[in-house]
């Protein structure tokens, strides 16, 4: 039977675009489906109202756009994914951090930090990760956050129960800083046209200048581009997957139009990989075995799932400008070692500043006016009255004539954004919570505080000595309190396993029982990784594909004989 492609790869994010691009390479003729849009430099949302069309992806009321926020009262989770080509690349805080060697613990033997090295250099090469040049860029220089996250990992004493001093460091960004000026722009290694970045805080609503070194420009431009494929990736954007079919030696995928989703597209492959995310990949999948289409899917679909120990702390009032809209989302981390949980399972975590978009920082002004701000906008009223009132009565004033520092007095002074300090914090929870179906096929997450509270709560502890450090009042996500946690790191639910009685896909992520069907991407990670997770996701897609022999081709055969 002729079938249409070797390999079809749903979902475009870390694990999608790596697969995607070496297997082109290796020669196979591929698919990519990706339900989101692709984004072009200058189209991300800004303007109120394009925000309020184009910002969210929500089908179901014609939502089309980049970022999905999923919850549900059944759910113990908040989850923030993204939708378009490149995935969460594209709404991510360009983190490429490696996972400490005991986070391995529980992971197939293949994977350690030794056999993934390689492979993390191989990602951070193809991404052209680097370091904020903070210490060397008199630009990046002037970046208030990232100079006090460095002051209080030097400063402040280590928690009672760390083991070591806790340490700084600038771990590599996938963010352009070449160039001679902001917003200067030159073509990356792969022949795409970037920025050099302006420093503008937009990192997670997508970056309008392409200074984000984001999936599209790097792996899949090259899948698009590569010229010495036989057959270069046939990208389909706007093509969800809703179903996909085991046909004894071959796979038929169905996708569809969100705009239009009664009209249905099928093509068939001899092999599949999924790489819609941990949630994407694991509901698709616990869908098909409830529909009968994939039967035999075994007992670990949906089990081993994590948050990644997400925590969100705001730090208000602090007497420290902090000026959070200055720099890339994230520049530096502070990196915690802690003895571990009671029954061994290894803890660390993570403090990473965060900083938010000058727009995000404009809203939140008007929605908390200031006194200042207030007295400012009423003094200008009040002297527009005055004059008026000076001119029908033909009074000759005194008054000045600019008014500029009136109107700059009118403009909150905005303390609120400028006083916030952001704190990201990650590291070992237990992957102990479960992804299922509702009814309605909906996908909930269960999870339990009980068994990572040790996790949470030194991650409070030292958020709260920071806030006293810098005199600021920590503010708590409540949430937590209600065993609700809000996700941006979410792994599991297809975990690996040496043996399908320990794990839903083998060290090469292929589904045991359903041979040719490959699921790469966060979801197959058996652990929380610590520290921020994508670029492992990506090296354990560049390890699996490494594993997937070349095609022998036409063109490669010739070359072969020649
Ligand atoms: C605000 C924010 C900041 C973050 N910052 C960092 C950071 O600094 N460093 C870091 O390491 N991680 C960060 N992350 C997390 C990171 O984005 C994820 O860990 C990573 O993207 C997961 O990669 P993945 O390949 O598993 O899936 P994803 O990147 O989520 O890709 C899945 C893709 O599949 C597509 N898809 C889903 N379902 C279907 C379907 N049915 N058909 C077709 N396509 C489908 C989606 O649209 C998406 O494009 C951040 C996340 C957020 C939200």
């Amino acid at each position: 039977m002729n079938l249409d492609y070797d390999y079809i790869v749903i979902g475009s994010g870390f694990g999608g675009s790596v697969m995607t691009c070496r297997l082109v390479e290796k020669g196979y003729k591929v698919c990519l489906m990706e339900r989101g849009r692709q984004w072009k430099i200058g189209q991300f949302p800004r303007r109120p109202h394009d925000v309020q069309q184009r910002m969210f992806w929500d089908p179901e009321d014609q939502k089309y756009g980049l970022m999905e926020l999923r919850d549900t009262p059944e759910s113990d989770v908040l989850s923030l994914t993204a939708s378009g080509l490149g995935g969460g690349s594209l709404i991510y805080a360009n983190v490429l951090y490696r996972m400490p060697e005991r986070f391995f613990q529980g992971w197939p033997q293949i994977y350690n930090r030794k056999s993934l090295d390689p492979f993390y250099d191989r990602v951070l090469h193809m991404m052209e990760a680097k370091p904020y040049p903070y210490e060397t860029q008199n630009y990046y220089k002037a970046t208030p956050k990232t100079a006090l996250l460095k002051r209080l990992a030097e400063e402040m004493p280590p928690p009672p129960d760390s083991v070591g001093k806790p340490s700084f460091n600038l771990p590599p960004l996938a963010v352009r800083f070449e160039g001679s000026f902001p917003g200067h722009q030159t073509h990356n290694m792969h022949g795409a046209l970037q920025s050099k970045c302006n420093k503008c805080g937009d990192c997670d609503i997508g970056c309008n200048i392409n200074a984000k070194n984001s999936l599209d420009l790097n792996y899949i431009f090259r899948a698009r581009h590569l010229k010495t494929a036989e057959h270069p990736a046939d990208i389909r954007t706007h093509a969800d997957v809703v179903r996909i079919e085991h046909c004894g030696d071959y796979y038929k995928v169905t996708y569809v139009i969100p705009e239009f989703p009664q009209q249905e597209t099928t093509f068939t492959a001899k092999n599949v990989v999924l790489s819609a995310g941990s949630i994407g990949s694991t509901s698709l999948l616990l869908k098909m075995k409830k529909q009968g289409h994939l039967p035999n899917l075994n007992i670990w679909l949906g089990k081993k799932w994590s948050g990644n120990g997400d925590l969100l702390g705001l730090i208000f009032g602090s007497r420290e400008n902090i000026d959070a809209t200055n720099g890339p989302v994230i520049t530096g981390a502070i990196e915690y070692n802690f003895k571990d949980y009671e029954d061994g399972y290894h803890h660390g975590m993570y403090l990473q500043e965060a900083g938010f978009p000058v727009g995000f920082a404009w809203y939140l002004s008007g929605k908390i006016p200031q006194l200042p701000g207030i007295r400012g906008l009423g003094t200008l009223f009040a002297h527009s009255i005055k004059k008026y009132i000076f001119k029908i009565l033909n009074i000759e004033s005194r008054d000045q004539i600019n008014v500029g520092d009136e109107f700059a007095q009118a403009i909150d002074r905005a303390d609120f954004t400028k006083r916030c300090f952001v704190l990201l914090g990650m590291g070992r929870d237990k992957p102990d919570g479960e992804i299922r179906l509702r009814s309605d096929n909906q996908a909930i997450i269960k999870w339990k505080m009980d068994g990572s509270k040790l996790h949470f709560d030194r991650l409070r502890t030292q958020m709260k000595k920071i806030a006293e450090r810098i005199g600021g009042v920590f503010v708590d996500n409540p949430l937590t309190h209600l065993n609700k946690v809000v996700a941006v790191h979410p792994l599991g639910g297809c975990p690996m396993g040496e043996t399908p009685d320990t794990g839903f896909v083998n060290p090469l992520g292929e589904v045991y029982g359903y041979k040719g069907l490959y699921v790469v991407d966060g979801s197959i990670l058996p652990t929380s990784t610590g520290p921020n997770p994508s670029l492992t996701i990506a090296a354990v897609a560049e390890y699996i594909a490494e594993q997937i022999p070349a095609k022998i081709t036409h063109k490669s055969k010739e070359t072969q004989e020649a």
